[in-house]
């Protein structure tokens, strides 16, 4: 039977966390009630491969989190390998026109809500973060990763032109010099290399250490005014804002133009079968 003193300890932690009513299905929200930061988990087994609906949840969950007020937002996933192993490529091979046109235009509303978002965010890198994923993680004010994880936008490697949000994220956060020759060579970086250059600000043993990293960071705002902090925010980061809005149709155009062509398709089809591969030998 229970002890009375581990059902008081039961309930004085069920008092502290409490799920969102609106939590999504591939993203699942954690709202703490004593620090008020909310924990946005990603929840696509296997690899949260990022497809229309993941990236719809994920829009809806980040909203809905500035909405409420919280302290902060942290990102991180459910899968203790993978962070976000970027777009779901399936979703651009032998695509469906008009959702490969959904699919782009989520990613460019999450880009813009995770970027632009006026609380403290960071991003609890808790496995792989290979290009989307890395992404989702640049877009953040602050990152943790744990040992022996890989992250980077290595798009040029799959014969992608990284957008321009790719660009932003890492001109916010690398040297000029670093990020161009990250994103010309599609680099991906040991968490060593990763901590080395600045892409990620610390590095955690255990998810759940990152986890407290990030709140640890999200609290260094707790006496600031939180509209002063974000139009703070939005003063470093508004030109890339205005840029990307005066871009997002060509760089829409040109994504589906680039996956509509042939060579793309069979690259992509090689790519697909070169990881699927790998599981079978
Ligand atoms: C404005 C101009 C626009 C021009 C065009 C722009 C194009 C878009 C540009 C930028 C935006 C972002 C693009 C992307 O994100 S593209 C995706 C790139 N991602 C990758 O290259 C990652 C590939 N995956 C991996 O490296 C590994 O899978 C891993 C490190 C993430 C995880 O490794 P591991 O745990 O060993 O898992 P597996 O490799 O075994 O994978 C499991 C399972 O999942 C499949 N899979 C992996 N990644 C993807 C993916 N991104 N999409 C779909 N499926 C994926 C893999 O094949 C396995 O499948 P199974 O064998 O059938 O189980």
């Amino acid at each position: 039977m229970m002890s009375s003193m581990s059902l008081s300890r039961m309930l004085r932690a069920a008092s502290v966390c409490r799920t969102m009513s609106t939590a999504t299905k591939l993203t699942a929200v954690e709202v703490n009630d004593k620090t008020g930061i909310a924990t946005v988990t990603l929840s696509r087994p296997p690899i949260n491969a990022l497809n229309v609906e993941l990236l719809h949840d994920l829009y809806q969950s980040i909203k809905e989190i500035e909405n409420n007020k919280s302290r902060g937002l942290i990102l991180t996933s459910s899968n203790d390998k993978v962070f976000s192993a970027g777009l779901d490529i399936n979703e651009m091979y032998r695509p469906d026109k008009d959702r490969a046109r959904l699919l782009w235009t989520k990613l460019q509303d999450v880009w813009l809500a995770l970027y632009g978002c006026a609380l403290p965010t960071a991003a609890a890198i808790n496995g792989h973060a290979p290009a989307g994923g890395c992404l989702l993680a640049t877009s953040c004010e602050y990152r943790v990763i744990l040992p022996q994880c890989r992250i980077g936008l290595n798009e040029i490697q799959l014969g992608l032109v990284p957008p321009i949000f790719c660009m932003f994220n890492f001109l916010n956060v690398l040297p000029r010099r670093v990020a161009e020759r990250a994103l010309v060579q599609g680099r991906i970086f040991t968490t060593e290399q990763a901590l080395q250059i600045g892409l990620v600000d610390d590095v955690a043993s255990s998810k759940e250490k990152a986890l407290e990293k990030c709140s640890q960071f999200i609290a260094t705002f707790a006496q600031t005014n939180p509209l002063a902090r974000s139009l703070t925010k939005l003063k470093f980061r508004g030109a890339d804002l205005q840029r990307f809005e005066s871009e997002r149709t060509n760089e829409l155009e040109s994504f589906l133009e680039f996956i509509d062509h042939p060579q793309m398709q069979e690259d992509l089809g090689i790519y697909l079968e070169g990881l699927k591969k790998k599981n079978r030998n």
